[in-house]
């Protein structure tokens, strides 16, 4: 497979690396009913990268943002996330220290639950309010991080009344209640409308350029939806790696046409990509 921009490691991180490595995978792979859902995947993203995995359908995007979420195990290779080695560290220790928000995390959170418990929980690593005496302190973060993401109005209501894009927003202030080292956002534009969309790369990319933002990895099938700051990519094609990199080195036409399998052209305005098929 063409690899673009930086090459991948392959082998054991050199122990003084990791203090900057919030990501290391060597040689991942992920095997179920006979498929390899994930094949030989090294990465490494370090504390100040912006990093967009893009892929099509069942290309293992999720599979990849699981093992590094610390929900998923792999089957080969070995995963170091925060420094720590997955399978000889304790998940339940790492995982508030890693911000996770996908579609799988949206279900889990009970329709009558009001929006600032939904953020306030993620510091006990839980979902639904089950404990009676938030701090202040966490409250008012909560409150903090639900006005950053445009959604501080809505505070008082329910998860169940908010359209898909509040309940995006809300999620992602939930993954950063925990003060992150490391944010993962699978899919976060998913079935917004085209103004949804659009305010919420303008977040993405804020958020992007923000010194003390936590490293960020963006899950999305569309080039359309890069928001402007982010720095590398990874192209995923059937569990493997296409390319990765430096986003400017790595999304070209000729890198996507591997990905998605068809002639495509990669289109750039300003700091945005569009894609269509060639012809
Ligand atoms: N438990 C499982 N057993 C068998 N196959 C699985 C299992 N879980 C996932 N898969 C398959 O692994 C592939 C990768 O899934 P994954 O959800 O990681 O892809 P994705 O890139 O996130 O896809 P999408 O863009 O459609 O969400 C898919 O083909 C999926 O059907």
């Amino acid at each position: 497979m063409a690899s673009g921009g930086r090459k991948a490691g392959g082998v054991s991180p050199d122990p003084e690396d990791l203090d900057d490595l919030v990501v290391h995978m060597s040689g991942v792979g992920v095997r179920r009913g006979g498929n390899d859902l994930l094949a030989a995947v090294d990465w490494r993203v370090e504390l100040d990268e912006r990093w967009v995995i893009l892929g099509g359908n069942g290309a293992g995007k999720t599979t990849l943002l699981r093992i590094a979420a610390a929900e998923l195990h792999p089957t080969s290779g070995t995963v170091h996330l925060l420094g720590e080695r997955i399978g000889r560290t304790n998940v339940f220790e790492l995982r508030p220290r890693i911000g996770f928000s996908s579609a799988a995390v949206a279900g889990r959170v009970p329709g009558d639950e009001q929006v600032l418990d939904v953020v306030v929980s993620a510091g006990y690593a839980v979902v639904g309010r089950w404990r009676e005496a938030y701090d202040q302190l966490d409250t008012g973060r909560a409150r903090e991080l639900l006005t950053m993401l445009g959604v501080g109005h809505l505070a008082e209501r329910t998860f169940g009344t908010l359209s898909e894009g509040e309940r995006k927003r809300t999620l992602i202030a939930r993954a950063l209640m925990t003060d992150p080292e490391v944010l993962l956002l699978d899919e976060p534009a998913a079935g917004l409308d085209l103004g949804g969309r659009e305010d919420l790369v303008a977040t993405l990319s804020e958020l992007a350029a923000d010194p003390d933002a936590p490293a960020t990895v963006l899950v999305t099938h569309h080039v359309e939806e890069i928001p402007p700051g982010f720095t590398h990519l990874m192209l995923l094609r059937d569990g493997g790696v296409v390319a990765q990199g430096l986003l400017e080195d790595v999304l070209t036409s000729e890198n996507l046409t591997e990905a998605f399998g068809q002639d495509l052209v990669l289109e750039r305005s300003a700091d945005r990509y569009f894609a269509r098929r060639k012809g």
